[in-house]
């Protein structure tokens, strides 16, 4: 049956079948419970048409008051097990979709935690949200119904037809022949359902990313200055206008359906009357019979109403399946089959694998065991971030867990090394469905970085200068891998093959621009740290400058900070990003920016925290102020993606080159 109604218009619908399955493999007892009330209540759905047909002809024979309470009390039974059947069917039904919708949505965010940044940067957020929602749910309440429907349906289909044929052939071939026609009738409305659906969808997740867009404070700050709240509220209208219109003829597409069936049935069950009335007459059959067969004809048209309907939204829930795993397909590692250019340099490469634990290998441990020991504000437990997508935010249970597999080894000074390194961003790594819709960029994006070589050693501060969109914070983010090289190796402590856990748990960045959680101002601190007591997160507050700001603060470290950290001005933002470093107690430090929102007092104090928290650590600083770069060990000048000089800041000025010029222009690049 399901092959008739779903199977054949599906392009893999085995795999897509195969796939579904393996989802419900854990519940399969949830299941075989849900299939085994099915076949209970399909067997009782055809005893009240006998038993109303026996109670008539009991009736017409003039039988005892006995035997007809007898009958009538048998009825009433079957009734109430039949409700309490398809109650506990339902529970178990809904039960296990709702639990594969839970497994599914957590797999799809766990896999999406794994897409570079480009991915993110390309697609839509109010897209994505709504795969993980909207479609999911959809997907959810399809299958509770599928699964609540689909055998009973067929069982009693195949039962009442059995009962019929046995009673009257003339009736369950005229039975029969109105199934057909409704089959068809399915099938045309299944496959115009399904596009139906696919457009509705696109144009849903369309409008939530509008919408997410513009509800962001910048969002809203943006159409405000600009001053287009009008032209904003049309595009709105235009959307939901495309989406209303959609959703009219999605329900009308279903109503058009469900009325034509009820038509087919009438009339079947007109033509059962008349053609069981002459049957009646001739005395082929009994008057019971024939209100036997009128009943079960309705037990009959049910299943295949309810199958049809099936059919419909298994149409629709393929669509929510295939917009669910074609987000689970996109490859975390692109595959050879999306890589627009073969070879090294394309960009197209792997984003951020994870190598396996212990890979270092014994040349690599001999060499980290000949180094120097490490300082002792290094050697102490380290904090990390959690690097685990799947980690409850600012559970310390779990955070604790990820940490002690995080430091096997004490031997480690916070060597940086690239070697040979060129970048490009990956092309294709995206879905058309989740960026515009219309087209998917194929071109490949051109290099950013080129043949990097160098060293960041521990206790040096190195400054990285350069024009904008040079490629500083390219080359940073290369250290935590949140971009992956496309040629050459980063060594860290001589070694390329630290799980990314372990590496990230070594790195503190202070990013660009600083993101807080709408939460407190602890529970965002605690991100960097999920078991820092208060004195701790005091302690931090008050190396980046920050405690004259909690003294302000009305509920003090309790202080919702508000979406994106709005409650609080850009300069406060980026010394709480130093306090969450300086929490986190890394061996690598990198700083992009960091200072840019300080006025030049506090900028001078925090430079001051700064030189304390960099001590002993391996420090990547952009920067653009001549101040901070004063300060660094080793000057880096980036220019197009290429380190055209380095040295001190003496050597450079002597060298009379780039780094010179952007001194005398005041060093903004
Ligand atoms: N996701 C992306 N896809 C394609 N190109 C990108 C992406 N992100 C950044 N770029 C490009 O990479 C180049 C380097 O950017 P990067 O942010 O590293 O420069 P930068 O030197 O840090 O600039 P600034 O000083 O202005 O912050 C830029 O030309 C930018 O347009």
């Amino acid at each position: 049956m399901r092959g008739i109604f779903f199977f054949r218009e599906t392009g893999e619908p085995g795999v897509l079948i195969r796939r579904v399955f393996a989802l419900l493999g854990p519940y399969r007892w949830v299941l075989a419970a849900a299939v085994g009330i099915e076949v209970l209540s399909s067997l009782l759905v055809v005893a009240p048409p006998l038993l109303v047909g026996r109670l008539v002809n009991q009736v017409a024979q003039g039988a005892g008051t006995h035997q007809l309470v007898g009958s009538a009390a048998a009825l009433a039974a079957v009734a109430l097990a039949g409700g309490a059947l398809s109650l506990a069917g339902m529970w178990f039904a809904t039960r296990l979709a709702e639990r594969m919708v839970r497994d599914l949505r957590v797999r799809v965010f766990t896999h999406v935690q794994g897409m570079p940044l480009a991915f993110f940067a390309r697609a839509r957020t109010g897209a994505l949200v709504n795969r993980l929602t909207g479609d999911l749910d959809g997907v959810g309440q399809a299958c509770a119904s599928i699964l609540s429907g689909i055998v009973g349906s067929v069982l009693t289909l195949i039962l009442a037809g059995s009962i019929m044929l046995a009673l009257s052939w003339h009736v369950t071939l005229a039975a029969f022949l109105a199934a057909v026609f409704l089959i068809a009738i399915a099938r045309r409305a299944g496959r115009r359902m399904a596009d139906l659906t696919r457009r509705h969808a696109q144009a849903e997740a369309r409008l939530a990313s509008t919408l997410t867009e513009r509800f962001t404070v910048n969002g809203a700050l943006l159409v405000k200055l600009f001053g287009l709240s009008g032209t904003e509220i049309r595009h709105i209208g235009q959307q939901s206008h495309e989406v209303a219109g959609l959703t009219v003829r999605v329900q009308m597409s279903a109503q058009r359906f469900g009325t034509a069936l009820a038509l087919v049935f009438t009339l079947t069950q007109t033509l059962a009357y008349a053609l069981g009335g002459i049957l009646a007459g001739q005395h082929i059959i009994s008057t019971g019979t024939v209100i036997t067969l009128s009943l079960l004809l309705t037990h009959l048209h049910s299943p295949i109403a309810s199958l049809s309907h099936i059919r419909i939204q298994l149409a629709t829930t393929r669509v929510g399946f295939e917009r669910i795993f074609e987000v689970l397909d996109l490859p975390t590692t692109p595959s050879p089959s999306l890589a627009t250019h073969a070879g090294n340099d394309t960009g197209d490469h792997a984003t951020t694998p994870d190598k396996p634990h212990g890979a270092t290998t014994s040349h690599t441990r001999e060499r980290q065991e000949k180094r120097a020991p490490v300082p002792p504000a290094l050697t102490k437990t380290q904090p990390v971030a959690t690097p685990s997508s799947l980690a409850p935010r600012f559970n310390p249970d779990h955070i604790q867990r990820t940490r002690s597999r995080a430091h096997p080894s004490p031997n480690r000074t916070g060597r940086v090394e690239f070697r040979h390194v060129s970048f490009r961003h990956p092309t294709n790594i995206c879905l058309p469905s989740l960026e515009d819709g219309n087209h998917s960029h194929h071109t490949p994006n051109p290099p950013v970085l080129h043949d990097i070589c160098l060293t960041l050693h521990p206790g040096q501060t190195t400054a990285l200068v350069g024009p904008s969109g040079a490629g500083k914070t390219t080359l940073a983010l290369l250290i935590p891998r949140i971009h992956t090289p496309t040629s050459g190796t980063i060594l860290i402590d001589d070694t390329d093959t630290l799980p990314l856990d372990q590496l990230r748990a070594r790195i503190g960045v202070v990013t660009q621009h600083t993101h807080l959680f709408h939460e407190t101002l602890a529970n965002n601190l605690r991100y960097a740290r999920p078991d820092a007591g208060d004195h701790q997160l005091h302690h931090a507050l008050e190396r980046a400058y920050l405690s004259d700001l909690l003294h302000t603060l009305p509920q003090g470290l309790d202080t919702i900070v508000g979406e994106g950290g709005h409650h609080l001005s850009g300069g406060e933002k980026q010394r709480l990003a130093i306090a969450r470093v300086i929490l986190k107690n890394p061996d690598i430090i990198i700083l992009d920016e960091a200072t840019a929102h300080l006025d030049s007092l506090t900028e001078a104090a925090i430079q001051h925290a700064l030189t304390r928290t960099l001590a002993h650590r391996t420090a990547l600083v952009i920067a653009h102020r001549l101040s901070t770069i004063h300060k660094a060990d080793h000057i880096v000048v980036l220019h197009q993606g290429t380190i055209t000089e380095q040295g001190t800041h003496t050597r450079l000025l002597a060298q009379n080159g780039h780094y010179s010029r952007m001194h005398h222009k005041g060093l903004s690049g």
